[in-house]
């Protein structure tokens, strides 16, 4: 299988108002967010791509639209965590891309600092866990 990915930025706000008391994450704040969108394929089309790149510019638009400079707690129904943020961005990605069967968006993944991220694929796709584990 192949994969291609390309990463967009977009500046947001938030607060997380059900974590505990005392947690620095329910006060207002905000981040420049990282979000990678991977799509992938079998095999490569005639001119030896999983897609053009633009195929994940287009895909990216909604994400720009609707999340930069936004206040994510009044664009999503409940927390505007960056696992949820991921689920969000993915599904509508997938509405967004063209519909030939080749290609499948593999997976979306949203870090709010350089240090942590949180990805969201569908679960066929998901890497098995060793047994015992
Ligand atoms: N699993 C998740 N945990 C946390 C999320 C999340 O979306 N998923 N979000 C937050 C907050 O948004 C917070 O702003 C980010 O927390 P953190 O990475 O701790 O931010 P810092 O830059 O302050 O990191 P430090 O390492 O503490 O400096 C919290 N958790
Ligand atoms: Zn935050």
């Amino acid at each position: 299988m192949y994969e291609i990915a390309k990463t967009f930025t977009f500046s947001a706000s938030h607060r997380l108002a059900g974590l505990p008391d005392g947690h620095k994450c329910r006060r207002l704040h905000g981040h420049n967010y990282t979000v990678q969108i991977r799509l992938s394929a079998d095999d490569l089309d005639d001119h030896g791509f999983v897609a053009d790149f633009a195929e994940l510019d287009r895909a990216a638009r909604w994400l720009r639209e609707n999340l930069d400079h936004r206040h994510l707690n009044d664009v999503m129904d409940g927390p505007p965590t960056s696992e949820r943020i991921a689920a969000m961005v993915f599904k509508q990605c997938a509405a967004s891309l063209p519909g030939r069967s080749r290609l499948h968006l593999s997976a979306v993944r949203v870090a709010e600092t350089a240090t942590t991220w949180a990805e969201y694929r569908p679960a066929a796709t998901a890497p098995k866990t060793e047994p015992g584990r």
